[in-house]
Parts: C-alpha cells; sequence; structure tokens
C-alpha cells in the first residue's frame, strides 16, 4: 500500500496535520474498500473525506472505550456490535451516523439523478483553484504582523447580475471599498443541471426531506426522497408543508440547528458549502503573531466577567473607555445609534493609490472614492483573563438564536429569517466566507461567467489612506459564493434594514477590523474539529489558534419579530451604471427603495444611500 503514490501523497497530507500514518492507514484501507477504491472521492477537498474519516473513526473509538468501561463496571455485556472502519461501514452506522462519511455513500448507492458521484462538498463551480491545502498552509505561510492602523472599510456593494445566474449560485454580498456606492447582481432563474447539483448537495447532508417538485430546477428525486416530507418536518408558520426540508444546513458546525425550508418548490436548492469561520483561500495577508499583541491591549488580570468589574478593564478602551454590550449581551444604545447613523464627510479617509480602484484598471486606475471609518466592537480575547463566558465575549460565542433559510415571496429567491424574537442589539451572525485580495476576487469574475460570478465579496480590510501603497494581498474581501456561513442569505433592504454590520477587532491591536487566527489548517479539519471532537470551550479556545477568523458581525438595529425576515443594507448603489454588472431590481418594499426597476428601467425615487 504505501509505496503507492497516491498513497504516499495521503499520507503527507495527514502527516501535516499530525496524524501518524499507522492510524490513518487502516482508515484509508476503509475508506478505499467502501468506494470500491474510487480515489477522487478519497481526495477531493483536500483528503477530507479521509481527514474526517479519521477523526470520526477516533471519535468513535472514544465512545466505544467508554462504553466498555461502563460495561466493566455494569457487569454485564450490553448490546450492541463494535464497528470498525475496516468493516467497510463502521463509522457510518455506529450511533447518530456520520454525514460526512455516509454523504458520498449515499450518492453513490442511490444512483440519484443530478446526484454526480463527486462528493456532495465538491463545487461544480470549481474553477480549478481550491483553497489552500493543509501542507502549503503549515508549510509555505510566513507568520507575521502588518502594522494596520486604520478601520475596516465596508464601503459600498457591488454587485453582479446576470439574467441566467440562480440564486444558489450567487448569494454573496459584495460590499467593496472603493465603491462608496456598490452595485448588485441579480440572480433570478437557474440553471437545471447546477440545481440538480445542488439539490444533491444538500439531499447528501444527510438531513433533507423533500417532496419531487422542483421542476425549474430540474431536479429529479430518488425514491426516498419521492416519500414526500416526513414527520419531523415541521408545518410552516403559514400552515403548510414544505416541499422541501433541510433540518440543519450548518452540518452542526454551529451551537444552534439553522434549517432550511421552501414552501414553494420552484426555488433551486442553494448550491455552497457552510463554514463557521472565515478561511483564507489563497494570497491574503493576515499574518499576525502574539508578540506584536501588548498586554496593554488585552486585560491580563482579569478573571470571570469582564463587564461586572467595578471599573472597565483595558479591553473597554478602544470603545471610548466602556464596553459596548449590556449585561444581557445587548448592544448599548447609544453605540448602536453611532453605528446605524449615516456618515458624514469626515469619516471618510482616501488613499493615494487605491488597490480597490488597482484592481479594476491597472494602468489608468481612478482616483480612490473614499473608505468609510467605521465604529468597531472590541471583545476581548485569549490574552485576557477572563473566560468565554466574559460579557466582552458575545460575537465569539457564536450563533445562539434560531434562524431559518426560506424562500422569501417577494421574489428575492432566498432569505433568512428568525424563529424567535431578538431584541434590539442582538449578535446574530457573522459574515463568513473566503477571504480573497481584491485581485483573486478579480480573477475569479473574470474567469467565471454568468451564474458563476462572484459579484457579492464584502469587503474586510485595508491600511486605507495610509501614505504607503496599499499591496493587493492587504486588501481583502470576503466571498460567500463557494464556502459561507447563514449570512450568504440575508437579503438587501434599502431603508430601515433590521441589520447592521459592525466590524469586530478580537485579535489585534490595531483597529483592523478582522481578527485574525494563523491558519494552519485546512478547511476541512477546521470544520472537522469544531464538528466532530468534544473539545470544552477552553480546548476549543486554545485549538482555534490554528485558525483563521476575520469578524463582520450582524446586529439588529431594532426588536425583530419571530418569523420576519432579516435584512441589511448592502450599500448598492443602483445608480453606478459604470459598474460592468448590473444591479438586481431591488424588491426589498422599503419606503425609500432606491433600486427598484419597472420594465428594465429604475424608478427614480428614494434618496442616494452612501455607505462606507
Ligand atoms: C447575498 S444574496 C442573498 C440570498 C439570495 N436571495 C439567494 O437566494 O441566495 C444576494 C442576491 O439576492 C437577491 N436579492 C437580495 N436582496 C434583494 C432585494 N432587495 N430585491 C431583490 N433581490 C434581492 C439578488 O439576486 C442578489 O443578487
Amino acid at each position: 500500500m504505501s509505496g503507492n503514490p497516491k498513497v504516499v501523497n495521503a499520507f503527507r497530507v495527514t502527516r501535516a496535520l499530525g496524524i501518524p500514518d499507522a492510524e490513518i492507514k487502516p482508515v484509508l484501507k476503509g475508506l478505499l474498500r467502501m468506494y470500491d477504491k474510487k480515489w477522487e472521492l478519497i481526495e477531493e477537498d483536500n483528503y477530507r473525506t479521509l481527514i474526517d474519516a479519521y477523526f470520526e473513526s477516533k471519535e468513535n473509538k472514544g465512545k466505544e472505550e467508554k462504553r466498555e468501561a461502563a460495561t466493566e463496571l455494569d457487569g454485564y455485556e450490553r448490546p450492541g456490535k463494535r464497528l470498525h472502519l475496516a468493516n467497510g461501514r463502521a463509522a457510518v452506522d455506529q450511533d447518530h451516523g456520520s454525514r460526512t462519511m455516509e454523504s458520498p455513500k449515499q450518492c453513490l448507492t442511490n444512483g440519484r439523478a443530478g446526484c454526480s458521484s463527486q462528493h456532495p462538498l465538491k463545487q461544480p463551480n470549481d474553477r480549478g483553484k481550491k483553497p489552500i491545502a493543509p501542507h502549503l498552509v503549515s508549510g509555505d505561510r510566513k507568520i507575521s504582523i502588518r502594522n494596520h492602523k486604520k478601520d475596516l472599510v465596508i464601503p459600498k456593494t457591488e454587485e453582479g447580475t446576470d439574467s441566467i445566474s440562480s440564486s444558489f449560485e450567487c448569494a454573496v454580498p459584495v460590499r467593496r471599498p472603493d465603491l462608496s456606492r456598490g452595485s448588485t447582481g441579480g440572480n433570478s432563474g437557474s440553471s437545471s443541471t447546477e440545481v440538480g447539483r445542488s439539490a444533491c448537495d444538500l439531499t447528501c447532508g444527510g438531513n433533507h426531506v423533500s417532496r419531487p417538485k422542483n421542476r425549474q430546477c430540474g431536479t429529479e428525486h430518488s425514491q426516498a426522497d419521492l416519500n414526500g416530507v416526513d414527520s419531523s418536518c415541521p408545518i410552516t408558520h403559514e400552515g403548510r408543508k414544505p416541499v422541501n426540508f433541510f433540518h440543519d444546513i450548518t452540518k452542526s458546525m454551529e451551537k444552534v440547528k439553522i434549517s432550511l425550508v421552501d414552501e414553494t418548490g420552484n426555488e433551486c436548492l442553494p448550491k455552497f458549502n457552510y463554514i463557521p469561520n472565515n478561511i483564507i483561500y489563497q494570497n491574503a495577508n493576515v499574518n499576525i503573531s502574539l508578540a506584536r499583541i501588548s498586554d496593554e491591549d488585552c486585560c491580563t488580570d482579569c478573571s470571570g466577567d469582564c463587564l461586572s468589574a467595578a471599573i472597565p478593564c483595558a479591553c473597554a478602551r478602544e470603545t471610548g473607555g466602556e464596553f459596548v454590550y449590556t449585561p444581557q449581551g445587548l448592544l448599548k444604545e447609544d453605540f448602536l445609534a453611532a453605528c446605524v447613523k449615516e456618515p458624514e464627510e469626515h469619516n471618510f479617509v482616501y488613499c493615494q493609490d487605491c488597490p480597490n480602484e488597482r484592481s479594476k484598471n491597472e494602468y489608468y486606475p481612478e482616483k480612490c472614492k473614499g473608505h468609510h471609518i467605521r465604529k468597531f466592537i472590541k471583545e476581548c480575547w485569549r490574552k485576557c483573563g477572563c473566560d468565554l463566558s466574559c460579557g466582552n465575549r458575545v460575537v465569539q460565542r457564536g450563533i445562539s438564536y434560531k434562524l431559518q433559510v426560506f424562500v422569501t415571496p417577494e421574489g428575492k429567491g432566498w432569505g433568512v429569517r428568525t424563529l424567535e424574537v431578538l431584541q434590539k442589539g442582538t449578535f446574530v451572525c457573522e459574515y463568513v466566507g473566503e477571504i480573497l485580495t481584491n485581485t483573486e476576487l478579480y480573477e475569479r469574475n473574470n474567469q467565471s461567467s454568468g451564474a458563476k460570478r462572484h459579484t457579492y465579496p464584502v469587503l474586510l480590510d485595508g491600511d486605507w489612506g495610509s501614505e504607503q501603497i496599499l499591496k493587493d494581498d492587504d486588501a481583502l474581501c470576503l466571498d460567500a459564493t463557494s464556502h459561507g456561513n447563514v449570512a450568504r442569505f440575508i437579503n438587501h433592504r434599502c431603508s430601515d434594514a433590521n441589520l447592521i454590520d459592525i466590524p469586530v477587532q478580537v485579535e489585534t491591536p490595531d483597529r483592523h477590523y478582522y481578527h485574525v487566527w494563523v491558519g494552519l489548517l485546512s478547511m476541512s479539519t477546521l470544520t472537522h474539529t469544531y464538528t466532530h471532537c468534544n473539545y470544552t470551550p477552553c480546548e476549543r479556545a486554545s485549538l482555534s489558534t490554528f485558525f483563521v477568523r476575520l469578524q463582520l458581525a450582524f446586529f439588529t438595529t431594532r426588536k425583530v419579530n419571530a418569523f420576519e425576515e432579516l435584512s441589511w443594507d448592502y450599500g448598492i448603489d443602483f445608480d453606478d451604471h459604470g459598474h460592468p454588472i448590473e444591479a438586481f431590481s431591488c424588491n426589498c418594499g422599503s419606503v425609500a427603495c432606491r433600486g427598484k426597476k419597472q420594465n428594465g428601467r429604475k424608478e427614480r425615487r428614494g434618496k442616494r444611500l452612501v455607505l462606507g
């Protein structure tokens, strides 16, 4: 086995993750048997299946040992057999089963139309580029720190519209730096081939309940799916049974489940890979070192909850000596009001040589359009003495409220709604995606066309307005088209949006709107570690040094009722006709809607809002 170059390569990757060859070998053998030696299923996504299966087997082994210990104590043999990967099924059948193991198998055995033999997590619109392989990340990435002095700028949204693009393909709000007014692309319509695949992707996720109906998307379901909505599938709040229903699009990667429901059957199922944290695609310069963060920038002497201390600790200094959170974990009214307020001229900085303009036109870049210096949140972090339950650690605790992805009745495609009442100032979710440089994004868009255009990245970071020339790999975006979290489904609203995006500084000493954890592991391992291992919060915190996380967080701007759709202002400039991609016709329904088009022409009403 070990002479085979494919095996050698697999070992090389898993070795880089610290997995001994002797331990990965039986797992690999089991997978090869299970997949009839279809190496492509094992190799995909940097051996994701293999790595998942390894951790799965370890986890199961741990459980088994506990069970055996309990049996010994009880003095009798409990029913249930011990299953090994080597027997070809093991981890799949054990307990609740492994979705990651189960998925490809289902695809293969069901022979479902529209479900290729690809690993379900494979992106059909992969343009030949993949996230960095583990060995590359750990071996090649230099770890250093830049001196970011400026706030994150989240200027404008750029948008792609393509008449044939489908909503599951686009789905990523993009906020581009330079364009203080973005435009956004619409994406109605569908592509039958891709939809078939997309349906498969979710179906193979192991929690799909559906009735066959997606005519528009051309999805053909297997007999299993034809059985209709199962009894665990809830009646929707409109009193209907959904046509498509998924219990948890996060694949257990979040603390709470996020369901997806389609009562219409007319919407293409989304095609993307759920990730709970941002991950570097390739060239982004998001390096940081502990040494750069001085003790003055954290509260090493604190313990427990910083909010309950008589005097606010050092972590409140960045936000005027006061924490931005209430003891209930909500944003304070005055801070929220300041964030929601429209920016004034003095809130903008201008680059001498703007990387965003350069990425659009290398030789004759236009003048910098200005970057909005925004308010930001500073949370405590790992150098602080407090613990994860500290009141100044809200965003980093992750999604806590029940959300649902659903089909909007107004023709906006999928949207997100809350299933419970959210008080004003509640943290809802982060915006998560792949971290790209502007140039990478530009190249992605150039290489793809139509539905595959990555038109909605959110601008992340830049040392805007600095004296020096900002390099391309310092100007970053988040692209959630292929990899993202629930935020990729949140629709735009021109005014009175019930969410606002606020940058969160957790891990950097500068006014740098993201926090970074050095990326040493691949996305699959990251996912895996959070999903499958029973780490305590403390263990997770230490493990997280290996992850890359930037944070852009959504908070409610007012009280939001259960089943209300969540929305945020993408900052689109619907009047930006020079933009290569035409903005979608806005159906936000707000009184001051500025992007409604009628008969292909834009209704000229409403104000022109400029957002950083
Ligand atoms: C980030 S995605 C949001 C999720 C998307 N609705 C979906 O189905 O995946 C952005 C896209 O959603 C649609 N969209 C978002 N807000 C909209 C609005 N107010 N009116 C019409 N379409 C909207 C547009 O097609 C836009 O390109």
